[in-house]
Protein backbone atom coordinates (compact mmCIF):
# COMPACT_ATOMS: atom_id res chain seq x y z
CA UNK A 1 0.00 0.00 0.00
CA UNK A 2 2.84 2.41 1.10
CA UNK A 3 3.63 2.00 -2.87
CA UNK A 4 0.55 4.29 -4.16
CA UNK A 5 1.28 7.83 -4.78
CA UNK A 6 0.09 9.79 -2.62
CA UNK A 7 -2.12 12.53 -3.42
CA UNK A 8 -4.74 10.38 -5.95
CA UNK A 9 -7.27 12.42 -7.66
CA UNK A 10 -10.83 11.62 -6.60
CA UNK A 11 -12.99 9.58 -8.28
CA UNK A 12 -16.29 10.05 -6.71
CA UNK A 13 -16.90 13.40 -5.66
CA UNK A 14 -20.34 13.87 -2.73
CA UNK A 15 -21.09 17.39 -1.87
CA UNK A 16 -23.62 18.51 0.99
CA UNK A 17 -25.48 15.35 0.37
CA UNK A 18 -28.95 14.92 2.82
CA UNK A 19 -31.52 12.03 2.08
CA UNK A 20 -34.42 10.32 3.84
CA UNK A 21 -36.91 8.07 3.48
CA UNK A 22 -40.67 9.21 4.27
CA UNK A 23 -39.02 12.53 5.59
CA UNK A 24 -37.03 10.88 8.41
CA UNK A 25 -32.62 11.90 7.44
CA UNK A 26 -30.94 9.13 7.17
CA UNK A 27 -28.00 11.04 5.88
CA UNK A 28 -26.64 14.48 6.77
CA UNK A 29 -24.31 16.75 5.22
CA UNK A 30 -22.22 13.97 3.56
CA UNK A 31 -19.13 15.64 2.05
CA UNK A 32 -16.72 12.88 0.58
CA UNK A 33 -13.94 12.65 -1.73
CA UNK A 34 -13.23 8.73 -2.82
CA UNK A 35 -9.95 8.54 -3.72
CA UNK A 36 -9.35 6.97 -7.23
CA UNK A 37 -7.62 3.54 -7.77
CA UNK A 38 -7.69 3.50 -3.97
CA UNK A 39 -9.52 1.06 -2.54
CA UNK A 40 -12.00 2.73 0.53
CA UNK A 41 -14.34 0.91 3.27
CA UNK A 42 -17.15 2.64 4.55
CA UNK A 43 -17.56 1.20 8.23
CA UNK A 44 -20.69 2.35 10.33
CA UNK A 45 -23.19 0.52 12.64
CA UNK A 46 -27.05 -1.27 11.53
CA UNK A 47 -28.97 1.51 10.11
CA UNK A 48 -25.72 4.05 9.28
CA UNK A 49 -26.94 5.09 5.82
CA UNK A 50 -24.14 2.96 4.57
CA UNK A 51 -26.56 1.09 1.74
CA UNK A 52 -28.86 4.44 1.15
CA UNK A 53 -25.06 6.37 0.42
CA UNK A 54 -24.36 3.52 -2.01
CA UNK A 55 -27.88 4.21 -3.63
CA UNK A 56 -26.96 7.60 -3.74
CA UNK A 57 -23.98 6.57 -5.37
CA UNK A 58 -25.45 4.49 -8.07
CA UNK A 59 -28.12 7.08 -8.69
CA UNK A 60 -31.04 4.75 -7.95
CA UNK A 61 -31.86 7.37 -5.01
CA UNK A 62 -32.23 10.84 -5.57
CA UNK A 63 -30.44 12.88 -2.79
CA UNK A 64 -33.12 15.64 -0.82
CA UNK A 65 -29.83 18.32 -1.29
CA UNK A 66 -26.21 18.06 -2.25
CA UNK A 67 -24.50 16.73 -5.64
CA UNK A 68 -22.34 13.64 -6.46
CA UNK A 69 -19.84 13.27 -9.48
CA UNK A 70 -17.60 10.62 -10.62
CA UNK A 71 -14.57 11.73 -12.87
CA UNK A 72 -16.14 15.46 -12.16
CA UNK A 73 -18.83 14.36 -14.53
CA UNK A 74 -22.61 13.69 -12.93
CA UNK A 75 -23.11 10.36 -11.47
CA UNK A 76 -25.62 9.04 -13.95
CA UNK A 77 -23.29 9.47 -17.16
CA UNK A 78 -21.10 6.93 -16.06
CA UNK A 79 -23.50 4.74 -14.44
CA UNK A 80 -25.35 4.65 -18.02
CA UNK A 81 -22.31 4.21 -19.67
CA UNK A 82 -21.55 0.55 -17.37
CA UNK A 83 -18.45 2.22 -15.80
CA UNK A 84 -19.69 1.68 -12.07
CA UNK A 85 -20.43 -1.82 -11.17
CA UNK A 86 -22.55 -2.11 -8.31
CA UNK A 87 -22.95 -5.77 -5.86
CA UNK A 88 -26.39 -4.73 -3.84
CA UNK A 89 -26.17 -5.82 0.00
CA UNK A 90 -29.80 -8.07 -1.03
CA UNK A 91 -29.56 -8.05 -4.11
CA UNK A 92 -32.52 -7.41 -6.41
CA UNK A 93 -32.11 -10.80 -8.04
CA UNK A 94 -35.16 -13.49 -8.32
CA UNK A 95 -33.17 -16.73 -7.22
CA UNK A 96 -35.99 -19.09 -8.30
CA UNK A 97 -35.74 -17.68 -11.77
CA UNK A 98 -35.10 -20.23 -14.10
CA UNK A 99 -31.47 -19.07 -14.76
CA UNK A 100 -28.01 -19.91 -14.52
CA UNK A 101 -24.45 -19.13 -12.64
CA UNK A 102 -23.35 -18.14 -16.06
CA UNK A 103 -26.20 -16.49 -17.45
CA UNK A 104 -26.08 -14.23 -14.07
CA UNK A 105 -22.62 -13.06 -14.68
CA UNK A 106 -23.08 -12.69 -18.36
CA UNK A 107 -26.41 -10.32 -17.88
CA UNK A 108 -23.51 -7.51 -16.34
CA UNK A 109 -21.96 -7.69 -20.40
CA UNK A 110 -25.26 -6.57 -21.45
CA UNK A 111 -24.10 -2.49 -21.37
CA UNK A 112 -21.22 -3.62 -23.53
CA UNK A 113 -22.73 -5.46 -25.87
CA UNK A 114 -24.73 -2.27 -27.16
CA UNK A 115 -21.44 -1.73 -28.92
CA UNK A 116 -21.93 -4.88 -31.03
CA UNK A 117 -23.20 -5.02 -34.27
CA UNK A 118 -26.88 -5.64 -34.44
CA UNK A 119 -27.04 -9.17 -36.03
CA UNK A 120 -24.72 -10.56 -32.83
CA UNK A 121 -26.95 -8.91 -31.02
CA UNK A 122 -29.80 -11.39 -32.02
CA UNK A 123 -27.87 -14.46 -31.34
CA UNK A 124 -28.43 -17.15 -28.88
CA UNK A 125 -26.24 -16.60 -25.76
CA UNK A 126 -23.72 -19.68 -26.52
CA UNK A 127 -22.67 -16.75 -29.90
CA UNK A 128 -21.97 -14.11 -27.68
CA UNK A 129 -18.68 -12.45 -28.82
CA UNK A 130 -15.56 -13.72 -27.12
CA UNK A 131 -14.79 -10.73 -25.56
CA UNK A 132 -18.10 -11.28 -23.06
CA UNK A 133 -17.34 -14.86 -23.17
CA UNK A 134 -13.58 -14.35 -21.65
CA UNK A 135 -14.97 -11.73 -19.13
CA UNK A 136 -17.53 -13.98 -17.84
CA UNK A 137 -14.85 -16.91 -17.12
CA UNK A 138 -12.31 -14.67 -15.65
CA UNK A 139 -14.78 -13.43 -13.46
CA UNK A 140 -16.05 -17.04 -12.47
CA UNK A 141 -12.66 -18.05 -11.91
CA UNK A 142 -11.68 -15.21 -10.02
CA UNK A 143 -14.31 -16.09 -7.53
CA UNK A 144 -13.97 -19.78 -7.85
CA UNK A 145 -17.10 -20.19 -8.96
CA UNK A 146 -16.44 -21.41 -12.73
CA UNK A 147 -16.81 -25.39 -12.20
CA UNK A 148 -20.55 -24.33 -10.93
CA UNK A 149 -21.35 -22.23 -14.20
CA UNK A 150 -23.90 -24.30 -15.57
CA UNK A 151 -25.74 -24.63 -12.26
CA UNK A 152 -29.17 -22.92 -11.95
CA UNK A 153 -28.43 -20.38 -9.13
CA UNK A 154 -31.35 -20.93 -7.10
CA UNK A 155 -29.48 -24.06 -6.35
CA UNK A 156 -26.39 -22.27 -4.56
CA UNK A 157 -25.69 -21.93 -1.07
CA UNK A 158 -25.49 -18.39 0.55
CA UNK A 159 -21.56 -17.79 0.28
CA UNK A 160 -21.68 -18.76 -3.27
CA UNK A 161 -24.23 -16.50 -4.53
CA UNK A 162 -22.71 -14.05 -2.67
CA UNK A 163 -19.37 -15.10 -4.71
CA UNK A 164 -21.77 -15.03 -8.17
CA UNK A 165 -22.94 -11.71 -7.62
CA UNK A 166 -19.20 -10.60 -6.99
CA UNK A 167 -18.35 -11.78 -10.30
CA UNK A 168 -21.34 -10.61 -11.94
CA UNK A 169 -19.89 -6.70 -10.75
CA UNK A 170 -16.00 -7.84 -11.88
CA UNK A 171 -17.41 -8.83 -15.18
CA UNK A 172 -18.63 -5.33 -15.90
CA UNK A 173 -15.10 -4.17 -16.21
CA UNK A 174 -16.51 -1.02 -14.50
CA UNK A 175 -13.73 2.06 -13.21
CA UNK A 176 -15.44 1.69 -10.00
CA UNK A 177 -16.59 -1.24 -8.07
CA UNK A 178 -19.46 -0.23 -5.10
CA UNK A 179 -19.77 -3.38 -3.20
CA UNK A 180 -22.35 -3.57 -0.20
CA UNK A 181 -20.93 -6.20 2.52
CA UNK A 182 -18.79 -8.16 -0.08
CA UNK A 183 -17.85 -10.32 3.03
CA UNK A 184 -20.88 -10.69 4.79
CA UNK A 185 -22.10 -14.92 5.24
CA UNK A 186 -18.66 -15.83 3.31
CA UNK A 187 -16.65 -18.39 5.47
CA UNK A 188 -12.75 -17.73 5.95
CA UNK A 189 -11.19 -19.21 2.70
CA UNK A 190 -13.81 -17.20 0.66
CA UNK A 191 -13.06 -13.84 2.36
CA UNK A 192 -9.49 -14.28 2.13
CA UNK A 193 -10.35 -15.49 -1.86
CA UNK A 194 -12.78 -12.01 -2.44
CA UNK A 195 -10.06 -9.29 -0.53
CA UNK A 196 -7.17 -11.00 -2.79
CA UNK A 197 -9.69 -10.78 -6.04
CA UNK A 198 -10.06 -6.82 -4.83
CA UNK A 199 -6.67 -6.25 -4.07
CA UNK A 200 -5.74 -7.27 -7.54
CA UNK A 201 -8.00 -5.42 -9.20
CA UNK A 202 -7.31 -2.71 -7.06
CA UNK A 203 -3.76 -3.17 -8.12
CA UNK A 204 -5.39 -2.88 -12.22
CA UNK A 205 -6.36 0.29 -11.47
CA UNK A 206 -10.06 0.10 -10.34
CA UNK A 207 -11.38 1.93 -7.49
CA UNK A 208 -13.26 -0.16 -5.25
CA UNK A 209 -15.36 1.43 -2.53
CA UNK A 210 -16.69 -1.41 -0.29
CA UNK A 211 -19.23 -1.59 2.82
CA UNK A 212 -17.55 -3.83 5.66
CA UNK A 213 -18.19 -4.99 9.22
CA UNK A 214 -14.94 -6.91 9.16
CA UNK A 215 -12.60 -4.65 11.10
CA UNK A 216 -9.61 -6.89 10.84
CA UNK A 217 -10.10 -7.61 6.55
CA UNK A 218 -10.49 -3.42 6.51
CA UNK A 219 -7.33 -2.95 8.43
CA UNK A 220 -5.33 -5.41 6.80
CA UNK A 221 -6.12 -4.35 2.83
CA UNK A 222 -7.94 -1.21 2.43
CA UNK A 223 -6.44 2.34 1.51
CA UNK A 224 -8.90 4.89 2.83
CA UNK A 225 -11.77 4.53 5.23
CA UNK A 226 -14.84 6.15 5.84
CA UNK A 227 -16.44 6.24 9.12
CA UNK A 228 -20.31 6.85 8.66
CA UNK A 229 -23.76 7.21 11.23
CA UNK A 230 -25.81 9.76 9.26
CA UNK A 231 -23.48 12.33 8.89
CA UNK A 232 -19.15 11.37 8.00
CA UNK A 233 -17.60 10.55 11.48
CA UNK A 234 -14.00 10.45 10.04
CA UNK A 235 -12.20 9.90 7.14
CA UNK A 236 -8.43 8.50 6.46
CA UNK A 237 -6.33 6.00 6.63
CA UNK A 238 -6.70 2.66 8.23
CA UNK A 239 -4.73 2.89 11.33
CA UNK A 240 -5.99 5.95 12.51
CA UNK A 241 -9.93 5.47 11.19
CA UNK A 242 -9.75 1.79 12.65
CA UNK A 243 -8.06 2.45 15.94
CA UNK A 244 -10.19 1.38 19.08
CA UNK A 245 -10.57 4.91 19.93
CA UNK A 246 -12.29 5.63 16.52
CA UNK A 247 -14.30 2.79 16.69
CA UNK A 248 -15.25 3.50 20.32
CA UNK A 249 -16.66 7.01 19.07
CA UNK A 250 -18.52 5.45 16.05
CA UNK A 251 -20.60 3.17 18.69
CA UNK A 252 -21.17 6.20 20.77
CA UNK A 253 -22.42 8.49 18.32
CA UNK A 254 -24.92 5.55 16.97
CA UNK A 255 -26.37 5.96 20.64
CA UNK A 256 -26.96 9.91 19.47
CA UNK A 257 -28.44 8.29 16.53
CA UNK A 258 -30.93 6.15 18.43
CA UNK A 259 -35.57 6.89 17.54
CA UNK A 260 -35.74 9.28 20.48
CA UNK A 261 -32.52 11.57 19.22
CA UNK A 262 -34.68 11.42 15.41
CA UNK A 263 -37.60 13.60 16.44
CA UNK A 264 -34.89 16.46 17.07
CA UNK A 265 -33.59 16.60 13.52
CA UNK A 266 -33.86 19.75 11.61
CA UNK A 267 -36.36 18.05 8.93
CA UNK A 268 -37.35 22.04 7.67
CA UNK A 269 -33.88 22.61 6.81
CA UNK A 270 -34.56 19.74 4.15
CA UNK A 271 -37.60 20.85 3.40
CA UNK A 272 -35.87 24.72 2.41
CA UNK A 273 -35.10 25.38 -1.17
CA UNK A 274 -31.47 25.71 -2.14
N1 LIG B 1 -36.87 1.86 1.91
C1 LIG B 1 -36.79 2.37 3.14
N2 LIG B 1 -37.83 2.99 3.70
C2 LIG B 1 -37.76 3.52 4.94
N3 LIG B 1 -36.66 3.47 5.71
C3 LIG B 1 -35.58 2.85 5.21
C4 LIG B 1 -35.58 2.26 3.90
N4 LIG B 1 -34.37 1.72 3.66
C5 LIG B 1 -33.63 1.95 4.77
N5 LIG B 1 -34.36 2.62 5.69
C6 LIG B 1 -33.88 3.07 7.00
O1 LIG B 1 -32.80 3.97 6.77
C7 LIG B 1 -31.78 3.77 7.74
C8 LIG B 1 -30.46 3.48 7.04
O2 LIG B 1 -30.60 2.25 6.36
P1 LIG B 1 -29.39 1.64 5.52
O3 LIG B 1 -29.89 0.38 4.89
O4 LIG B 1 -28.84 2.69 4.62
O5 LIG B 1 -28.34 1.34 6.68
P2 LIG B 1 -26.98 0.50 6.65
O6 LIG B 1 -25.93 1.36 7.25
O7 LIG B 1 -26.74 -0.02 5.27
O8 LIG B 1 -27.33 -0.68 7.65
P3 LIG B 1 -26.85 -2.23 7.74
O9 LIG B 1 -25.44 -2.25 8.24
O10 LIG B 1 -27.80 -2.79 8.74
O11 LIG B 1 -27.02 -2.83 6.36
C9 LIG B 1 -32.26 2.64 8.66
O12 LIG B 1 -32.80 3.21 9.82
C10 LIG B 1 -33.32 1.95 7.83
O13 LIG B 1 -34.31 1.39 8.68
Amino acid sequence: MSSLPSQPASAIDVSGVYAAYQRQPVLEDIHLSLPSGRWTAIVGPNGAGKSTLFHVLTGSMKPLRGRVTAFGQAIEHHRKAGRIAYMAQREAIEWDFPISVWETVMSARYGHMRQDAWWRRLLPARWHSSRHRDAVEKALNDVDMLAYAERPIGALSGGQKKRVLLARALAQEASILLLDEPLAGVDPPSERLILDVLKREREAGRTIVMVTHDMPGARRYVDHVVLINRFIRGEGAPDEMLSDSKLAELAVSSIANSPADVGRVRLPAFASKE
